[in-house]
Parts: structure tokens; sequence; C-alpha cells
């Protein structure tokens, strides 16, 4: 992103000058205060909205090419699952829309709920399914297409922080087998981005700007002892203080 901008057809200004780079591979949170444009930056990314001004480009195309290709992904904290398909159809429609031939999706479709551990719920309906059984359903339906990027809107926000906590583990492992897949994850908890990133963003109230960038050098895999450690408690304060500035 370089000098990227957005300004809503209302004339609100929600991004301004946003100069960012990410490299493939890494594990990057977005974190600031509510209203601060980091759902803009991803609508930006995903080809549903237009930049109003500098440029973006993804894996070297533009969004909406990237988008065609299948290169990119999406997880919100809305799980969005269709209630009246069961486990395995939630995930193979996104694969089927794409005209994947039948056996295929089967296979891709099973690989990505085997890789979030519900291979043996696949025929449940989404109504019999706990608030965190939905949203790995909802992980795998989005890693189906094995995409190069993958964009989690506060996935886990909903959440109780033990299920949340298990999450944060499952994404990581999931992650960690994909060295190319890049993850950008918008979160409004500091624990949460240190504990999962390579990198943080930490942007600047409306207009968004990118305010300063923290680099989380703790090596993978993580566990409790990196969550209870003092170099985690340090990186959380350096987080925090950004934002207050
Ligand atoms: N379609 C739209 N039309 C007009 N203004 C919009 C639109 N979408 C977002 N905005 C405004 O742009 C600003 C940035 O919104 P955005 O949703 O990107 O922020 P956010 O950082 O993701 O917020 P939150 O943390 O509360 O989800 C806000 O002031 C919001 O009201």
């Amino acid at each position: 992103m370089s000098g990227l901008g957005k300004i809503y057809g209302n004339g609100t200004v929600a991004l301004q000058d946003v100069n960012l780079s990410i490299n493939e591979g890494e594990f990057i949170s977005f974190v600031g205060p509510s209203g601060c444009g980091k759902s803009t930056i991803f609508k930006l990314i995903a080809g549903l909205e237009e930049r109003s001004s500098g440029n973006l480009e993804i894996l070297g195309m533009t969004p909406k090419e990237a988008r065609k290709q299948s290169e990119i992904a999406f997880v919100f904290q809305d799980h969005t699952l269709l209630p009246w398909l069961s486990v395995l159809d939630n995930v193979l429609l996104p694969l089927e829309l794409r005209g994947m031939p039948k056996a295929r999706r089967v296979e891709e479709a099973e690989r990505a709920l085997a890789l979030v551990g519900l291979l043996e719920h696949r025929k449940s309906l989404p109504r019999h399914l706990s608030g965190g059984m939905k949203m790995r359903v909802s992980i795998a339906r989005a890693l189906a297409a094995r995409p190069k990027l993958l964009l989690m809107d506060e996935p886990f926000g909903a959440l109780d922080e033990i299920t949340r906590q298990t999450l944060q583990d499952e994404l990581l492992n999931i992650w960690q087998q994909d060295p190319s897949m890049t993850v950008l994850f918008v979160t409004h908890n500091t624990f949460e981005a240190v504990y999962l990133s390579t990198g943080i963003v930490v942007m600047t109230p409306r207009p968004g700007k990118v305010s300063a960038v923290v680099d989380v050098t703790a090596p993978f895999p993580r566990d409790e002892s990196f969550r209870t450690s003092a170099a985690f408690s340090a990186w959380v304060r350096e987080v925090s203080e950004h934002m207050q500035h």
C-alpha cells in the first residue's frame, strides 16, 4: 500500500496516506480505535471498495485480479454459515461457485475440515454446533480454496476466553503448515495481537493512518510460556503505548 486513501461517498475520510509493505508468509494484526479504518483496509484489499487515492498491490496483482484467482479468503466475526446446509456443504459452497470438479471439491473441503478438527461433524447442521465450532467451520470454508491471503476481521471477538485461546493456537498451527500463506487479522485485543503476530500495525483515530508497526520477533511455535513471559508483557505495553499517542 502506498499513499492509500479512502473517502466514502458521504465525505468521511476513512484512510489517509497509508503506506505499508507486508511480506508473504507474515501474520500481521491491525489494532486501533473503533472507526480508524481497519475494516476499510480489508474492503480495499478484498476489492469490495475502490480506493480514492494511492496504490494497492496484492501478490503483484490488483485486488480484483487477486480475488478472481481465489488468492484471497475472508473470515468475519459473524460466521455467516447457511443454516440449512450441513457443515460439509457450507465448506463446499464456495468451491462449487468457483466451478471446481466435484471429486476435488469434496477432497479439499474434507482436508480443510480435518485441519480444524471437524471432519467427524461434516454432516451436522450449524445450529447443532457451539460458537467455537461454527467459527472453525468458517475458517475451514476460507481455507478450502488454499488462499494465499487470509483476511480475518475480529474472528474471535464473540467467543469466550478459553475458546478464543484454543482457536488462536489452532490458527497458528494451520498458518505454520503453509509457509506461503499470509494472514491479516483485525482485533481490538492487544494480547491476542501479540500472541499471534509476526508484526502489529497500530492505526491512529480517523482519518486512519499507520502510527507504528511493532515487530513481534518471538519464535514459533508459541504457547502458554510465551503468554506469561516478560517479553510478551513488554510487547503488549509497547503496542498499548503507541495506541495512546
Ligand atoms: N460505507 C460507508 N460509508 C460511509 N462511511 C463509512 C462506510 N464504511 C465505513 N465508514 C466510516 O469510515 C470510518 C472507518 O470505518 P471502518 O469500519 O473501516 O473502521 P474500523 O476501524 O474497522 O472500526 P471498528 O473497529 O469499529 O470495526 C468510520 O468512521 C465509518 O463510520
